[in-house]
C-alpha cells in the first residue's frame, strides 16, 4: 500500500514537474517573442519612429513577399535589352520604395518578431555613427544563425575585442607590398580567362556569359593570392560556398520568425552539411600549410600565412587565432574576396557594353598609361584615373553589397531621438545611391565624369556614397578590389570590344549580393 501511494506521488510530482517546465518555457517564449518585441515596438514608437504595421508572428514578411511577387510578374515581360534602366531600387526592393513614400527615409519594419530600423538618410547615419567605434557595433543576432555556415565568426560577423584582434591580424595582408606581389598572379589568371574567350570566339562562339567566367576567375585569384592554393583545390571550397549561398538565400526564408528554422528543415540541413564539408576542406588546407617547411624564418606574407603567424597588437603579443577562428576567416575571405569584386566587374561590362564611347575613352587611357605592352607592375595602374571614375559610377549604380546591417550595443542618441540598445539596423545603400535629392536629376544615368575631381561623385552628402561601408568596419579588401578590377578590365579592353547580347534580360536581384539574375551574355570581337 505504502509503495503504491509512493508511486502515485512520484508520478504526480513528475507530471507537475513537466507541466511546470512547459509553463516556464511558454512564459519564456512568450516573453522573448511577444512581450520583448512589443516593448521594443513601443519604445521605438515613443521615440518618434513610425513604420508599416507588423502582424504576429511574421512581422512584415508577408507584405514584402507579396510586393516582390507583384513586381516580378509586372517586370518580367518588359525586361529586354532595349528597356534597360539603372533605376533599380523600386524593382530590387519594392517594399522599401513603397514604405519610404509613406514613412520617410528612416522608419521601423519587422522581420518576424525582430524590429529593424531602416535608414536611407545619410545625415541620420552620420549622426548615429559619429560616436560609435568599430568594436562597439554589433551585427544583428537574428542573422547569425543563417550566416553561420557561410561566415562563422569571421571578420564580417565578429564583434568587440575579438573584432579588434582579427582586424589587426588581417590588415597587413593588404599592405601595398603584399598587394604588389599579388599583381602578377592576378595577371596570369585573367590572361587564362581571356585566352579561353579567344578560343571560343575563334570557334564561332562570340557570345559569352561573362558573369560566370569572371566569378570563376576571381575565385581562382583569391585562392592563389590569399591562400596559396591552386584553383583546383580552391574550386571545391568555392563551389560548396556557392551552393550554400543559393540554399540559404534563394528560398523564402523566415528570418526572425519563431521556430523559423524548422520551417525549412531540408534547406537548413543542407546548409549545415555543406558548412561542415567546407570546414573540413579548409582545415586540410590549413594543416597542409602548417606542415609546409618555411622559406627562412619569415611566415608567408599571404593572408593564410599572416593568420597562422603569432601576432602583436599595439606592441603586445596577442593570442593567435584558434583553428575554428582560422576556418571562419578562411570562409569569409574565400567568399567575400571574390564575389563582390567579380560583380563589380560584371556590372562594369554591362554598362560599358551599353556605352561603347566609354570603352573607347578607357582604351585611350590604357594606351597612355600602360602603353601597348604588358602589365609588368601593378603600381603603373595607379594612373588609370578614368577607370576609377567608371568603377565608382558602377559601384554607385549597382553596389555589389546592397545594404549594411548593424545592431546597437548601447542606446544611441540622434538629436532628440534615442535608438534603444539592441535595435537592428538596415542601411539601404542602393536607395542612397539612387536618391535624386542627393545626386540630382540625372541620378540614374551612367556618368562616370561625376567622379572627376570629386571622390564623392558630386553627392551632396559625404555619407551618401557607401559602396564599401563606413567607419571602422569599412571593407578591408578595398585596395585589393581596386587592383584586381584595374588589371582584369585593362586586359579585357586591350583585347576585345563587346556589346550586349540580345539574349540579356535585365533583372538585378539580391542573393545576399546584387547580381544579374540571368547572367550577363555579351558578344565579343577581338581588336588585335
Ligand atoms: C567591389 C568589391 C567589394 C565591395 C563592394 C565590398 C563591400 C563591403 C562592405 C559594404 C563592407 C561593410 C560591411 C559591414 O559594415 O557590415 C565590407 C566589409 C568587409 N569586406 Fe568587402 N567589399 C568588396 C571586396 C572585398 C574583398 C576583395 C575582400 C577580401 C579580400 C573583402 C572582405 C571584407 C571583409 C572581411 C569585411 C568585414 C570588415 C570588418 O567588419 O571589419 N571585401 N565589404
Amino acid at each position: 500500500m505504502e509503495s503504491s501511494s509512493l508511486k502515485i506521488f512520484v508520478a504526480l510530482s513528475l507530471r507537475m514537474g513537466v507541466a511546470y517546465l512547459l509553463m516556464v518555457m511558454v512564459v519564456i517564449l512568450l516573453f522573448s517573442w511577444w512581450v520583448m518585441p512589443c516593448l521594443a515596438y513601443r519604445k521605438l514608437k515613443s521615440n518618434g519612429f513610425s513604420g508599416p504595421k507588423p502582424s504576429f508572428p511574421l512581422g512584415n514578411l508577408n507584405d514584402m513577399k507579396k510586393m516582390k511577387m507583384t513586381n516580378i510578374s509586372s517586370t518580367s515581360s518588359s525586361s529586354s535589352s532595349l528597356s534597360i534602366s539603372n533605376d533599380i531600387h523600386s524593382t530590387a526592393f519594392p517594399y522599401f520604395a513603397r514604405w519610404q513614400k509613406l514613412h520617410g527615409k528612416v522608419f521601423v519594419y519587422w522581420l518576424g518578431t525582430e524590429p529593424f530600423l531602416y535608414i536611407a538618410e545619410p545625415e541620420f547615419l552620420k549622426k548615429m555613427s559619429a560616436e560609435i567605434r568599430g568594436k562597439s557595433w554589433g551585427k544583428p543576432n537574428v542573422f547569425k544563425h543563417d550566416r553561420e555556415p557561410m561566415f562563422g565568426q569571421g571578420l564580417l560577423m565578429v564583434e568587440g575585442e575579438d573584432w579588434v584582434r582579427h582586424r589587426h591580424v588581417i590588415t597587413p595582408a593588404f599592405s601595398p607590398a603584399n598587394l604588389k606581389a599579388m599583381g602578377s598572379l592576378m595577371v596570369d589568371s585573367a590572361k587564362n580567362m581571356l585566352d579561353r574567350w579567344t578560343g571560343l570566339i575563334n570557334s564561332g562562339q562570340p557570345e559569352i556569359d561573362v558573369e560566370r567566367e569572371i566569378i570563376s576567375t576571381a575565385g581562382e585569384i583569391i585562392a592563389k593570392t590569399s591562400f596559396g592554393v591552386s584553383y583546383e583545390n580552391g574550386r571545391k571550397v568555392l563551389e560548396k560556398l556557392r551552393e550554400m549561398q543559393i540554399t540559404l538565400f534563394k528560398s523564402n526564408r523566415h528570418v526572425g520568425v519563431p521556430f523559423g528554422k524548422f520551417l525549412n528543415p531540408k534547406q537548413n540541413l543542407k546548409a549545415k552539411t555543406l558548412g561542415k564539408e567546407v570546414d573540413e576542406l579548409l582545415r586540410s588546407i590549413i594543416t597542409e600549410r602548417r606542415e609546409k617547411p618555411r622559406t627562412g624564418n619569415k611566415p608567408e606574407q599571404d593572408l593564410l600565412g599572416l593568420l597562422l603567424a603569432d601576432n602583436t597588437v599595439d606592441g603586445r603579443k596577442k593570442r593567435a587565432l584558434t583553428t575554428k577562428e582560422l576556418v571562419d576567416e578562411c570562409k569569409t575571405f574565400f567568399f567575400g574576396g571574390h564575389e563582390t569584386t567579380a560583380l563589380a566587374l560584371t556590372w562594369t561590362l554591362l554598362l560599358l557594353g551599353l556605352h561603347p564611347e566609354w570603352q573607347e575613352e578607357l582604351r585611350e587611357e590604357i594606351k597612355h598609361v600602360v602603353g601597348d605592352g604588358e602589365i609588368v607592375d601593378a603600381t603603373m595602374l595607379v594612373g588609370l584615373k578614368k577607370m576609377e571614375w567608371v568603377m565608382n559610377e558602377v559601384l554607385r549604380l549597382y553596389p555589389p553589397a546592397p545594404n549594411v546591417q548593424r545592431q546597437a550595443r548601447q542606446d544611441i542618441q540622434v538629436d532628440n531621438l534615442v535608438i534603444p540598445n539592441g535595435t537592428n539596423m538596415w542601411i539601404d545603400v542602393v536607395s542612397m545611391h539612387h536618391d535624386e535629392n542627393l545626386w540630382g536629376k540625372d541620378v540614374n544615368e551612367f556618368k562616370p565624369e561625376r567622379f572627376k575631381d570629386n571622390i564623392h561623385g558630386g553627392c551632396n552628402h559625404k555619407m551618401g556614397f557607401l559602396p564599401f561601408g563606413f567607419g571602422g568596419r569599412m571593407c578591408v579588401g578595398k585596395n585589393l578590389t581596386n587592383m584586381e578590377y584595374k588589371i582584369v578590365l585593362t586586359l579585357i579592353l586591350s583585347r576585345f570590344s563587346f556589346s550586349l547580347s540580345p539574349n540579356y534580360c535585365h533583372a538585378p536581384s539580391i542573393l545576399l549580393s546584387l547580381r544579374p539574375m540571368h547572367g550577363l551574355p555579351l558578344i565579343f570581337k577581338p581588336i588585335k
